[in-house]
């Protein structure tokens, strides 16, 4: 079945998705706020500012009328960066009905309140078939036709076959999940750890102590999640451990390209002038510390990356904070009760 689909946010993710549904011969909108993209995207079939190698679809239509775009359509993506998500995502509540469905592809939490971009979208009174993707995305690879797997997470079956039906193709493939928080979580949290992991690269970290970090932080992120309710196991599929080795190891990370501009002697804001795209990593840490002192929650890494970033702190405190803590047991946020507190 064709299905008519609109895709909100001109970045790299909002343009590869909407160009895998334009491929599969679903009509699809992609809307974007900034009148010259639209134009170049509708002329030239590129948007050559977020996605400069991968020609575009020749029936996706870019656009500028956000009304339009959403009353014309099934099912809305909403691919812009959790700092703006929540304004944008209020835009739209009058134009939502009950049929349509609502998928975040937004790896962040929302920076005025600690709230995740699905609980965004459940606010609005009119549809709550809602839905989260996430895993290990990297949007530059998936544009060249890199064989990649991501995640349809929601409690709703309708929702998730609809997104399968809408993004499958030979080179991506869609995986379902029940367990939204889980998968949302995961998706937020890594971006954290990528910036730890890039600047462990900077340092010339050897591979065991890489692989340490990138364990312990999913350790870390897990015991977050799973105080929140999420099923840890969630966190051994693609969106927790899939997503984590591809922003941990990759340079096509911006996150992990922030953490390797920081320990290549950069401040905060200039490895983040010099990226020039959103990296979600940076409010993420602020939200989730915060929460986590708040819910006593043990995030050595978390904790020692705020204060390098925010407090001025020595890379030296990042490392003993991992090497030193309290935390004794290997898996413990997926282990039995009595292993938790050894
Ligand atoms: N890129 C990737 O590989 C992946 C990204 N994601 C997630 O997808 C989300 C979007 O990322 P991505 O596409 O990469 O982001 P980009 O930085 O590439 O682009 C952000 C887009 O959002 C638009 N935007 C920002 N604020 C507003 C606003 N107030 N109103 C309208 N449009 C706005 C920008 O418009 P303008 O250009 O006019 O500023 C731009 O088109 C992020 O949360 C990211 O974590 C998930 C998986 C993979
Ligand atoms: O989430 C991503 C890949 O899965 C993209 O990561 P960055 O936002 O760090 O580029």
């Amino acid at each position: 079945m064709k299905h008519s689909v609109c895709v909100l946010g001109g970045g790299s993710f909002g343009t590869v998705l909407a160009n895998i549904m334009a491929n599969n011969d679903h009509q699809v909108s992609q809307w974007m706020r900034n009148e010259q993209q639209v134009e170049e995207i509708n002329l030239t079939g590129l948007n050559s500012r977020y996605l400069p190698n991968a020609p575009l679809h020749q029936e996706l239509l870019a656009t500028s009328n956000l009304e339009q775009a959403i009353r014309e359509s099934d099912t809305v993506f909403v691919s812009i960066p959790s700092k703006s998500f929540e304004q944008v995502v209020q835009r739209i509540e009058p134009l939502l009905t009950e049929d349509k469905i609502l998928i975040s592809t937004t790896k962040g939490f929302n920076p005025n309140r600690f709230e995740l971009m699905s609980d965004i979208l459940r606010r609005n009174p009119a549809t709550q078939k809602i839905g989260v993707l996430s895993g290990p995305n990297l949007a530059k690879e998936i544009a060249v036709g890199q064989i990649t797997g991501s995640v349809i997470a929601s409690p709703d079956e309708e929702v998730r076959l609809r997104v399968i039906e809408l993004l499958k193709s030979p080179t991506f493939r869609i995986y379902e999940n029940t367990d939204s928080t889980g998968v949302e979580l995961a998706g937020a949290l890594k971006n954290i750890y990528a910036i730890v992991c890039g600047l462990a690269k900077a340092m010339k970290v050897g591979e065991n102590t890489m692989s340490m970090i990138i364990t312990r932080s999913l350790a870390e992120m897990s015991r977050f999640a799973v105080h929140f309710g999420a099923n840890p196991m969630t966190f051994l599929g693609l969106a927790g451990v899939g997503d984590l080795i591809a922003t941990c190891t990759s340079p096509l990370s911006r996150n992990y390209r922030v953490g390797f501009l920081i320990g290549s002697g950069k401040t905060l804001e200039q490895a983040i002038e010099e990226i020039g795209e959103v990296a979600e990593g940076v409010n993420t840490l602020r939200m989730v510390v915060t929460e986590a002192e708040k819910h006593g929650l043990y995030m050595p890494l978390a904790e020692g990356l705020s204060k390098l970033l925010f407090e001025k702190a020595k890379l030296e405190s990042l490392i003993g904070s991992m090497m030193t803590g309290g935390q004794k047991w290997d898996v413990e946020f997926a282990t039995k009760e009595e292993n938790k507190h050894g």
